[in-house]
């Protein structure tokens, strides 16, 4: 992928989908990220080797694509620093926001933007990143394809033809990796209190959860019956998951993700007053 790509923000998520850019054998110098100070930047820049700026404006001149990665709070006041330069160059605009929807964004940039917003996740940085993706109808077939190479470049990618759906995506993959991190803080915990170190708990679930992933991806069986076959009848297994069924795991889980989808519908209307 030849194309310059500057990103307005440098922080988790940003520097995620940069490093597993790199990985995947885009050049560093075609990349640029922006932060309000050089001292966050100058690590960054140190460790990649992309360019790095301090003015927005004068990073998106000149790039192709320009992702927004600031946190939806400030996304306002960074679009209409960035919107005279882009109303001139038109570069396709990705916004990895979440909540703020496509509508809102186009018009603090000036309006008829190719615009695509992006639902994207933490594991783009090695690679498993998971992106669902919704385009505004000014974004060109060229643009999408460009779209899906630059997160593909970082994980799987899902277009939904319904940008109301990202609200979904952000609760089964944007949001996700954190109820994963939550499950193996938990499982270590217990297994410490079972007796084992900390660092061979850890080891342990940490393998297992990702054996338990690459088995679920590679597998032509459902997760339930996965989840069978590890359960053998009047066994272990079977305690330990009816245990989670009477404590209602899935509804737990049901209840997580519905939370989540409702703020990134509240955020919308917080922050997106178009
Ligand atoms: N962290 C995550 O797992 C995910 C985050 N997102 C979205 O990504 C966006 C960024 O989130 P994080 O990376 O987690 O936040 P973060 O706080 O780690 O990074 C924000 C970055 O924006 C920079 N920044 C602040 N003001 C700026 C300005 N005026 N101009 C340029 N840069 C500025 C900060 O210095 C920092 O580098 C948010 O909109 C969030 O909704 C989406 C999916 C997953
Ligand atoms: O928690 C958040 O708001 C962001 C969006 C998805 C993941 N992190």
């Amino acid at each position: 992928m030849a194309s310059r790509i500057t990103f307005i923000g440098a922080g988790n998520m940003a520097t995620a989908i940069i490093g597993g850019l790199i990985d995947s054998g885009v050049a560093p110098t075609n990349l640029t990220a922006t932060a309000p100070n050089s001292s966050e930047l100058a690590p960054i820049k140190e460790r990649l080797g992309i360019h790095t700026q301090t003015d927005n404006s004068a990073a998106v001149s000149g790039a192709d694509v320009v992702v927004l990665a600031v946190k939806p709070q400030i996304m306002r006041v960074v679009c209409e620093e960035l919107k005279d330069t882009i109303q001139q160059t038109r570069p396709l605009v990705i916004s990895i926001a979440a909540g703020l929807d496509a509508a809102t964004i186009d018009q603090w940039l000036g309006g008829n933007n190719a615009l695509v917003r992006c639902m994207p996740n933490t594991p783009s940085l090695v690679g498993c990143g998971a992106s669902g993706l919704y385009a505004n109808s000014a974004v060109s077939e060229a643009q999408r394809t460009l779209a899906t190479q630059l997160m593909e470049a970082v994980g799987i990618v899902e277009w939904v033809e319904d940008e109301s759906l990202l609200a979904a995506v952000t609760a089964v993959s944007g949001s996700a990796p954190a109820y994963f991190f939550l499950m193996l803080e938990a499982m270590e915990e217990a297994a410490v209190a079972q007796g084992l170190s900390a660092d061979t708990a850890r080891r342990l679930a940490i393998q297992t959860a990702l054996g338990a992933a690459t088995m679920a991806q590679q597998s032509d069986k459902d997760p339930a019956t996965l989840k069978q076959n590890v359960m053998s009848p009047g066994g272990t297994t079977e305690r330990a998951i009816q245990h989670m069924e009477e404590a209602h795991l899935r509804t737990i889980v049901a209840d997580a993700m519905q939370a989540c989808a409702k703020r990134a519908q509240e955020m919308a209307q917080e922050l997106g007053s178009h």
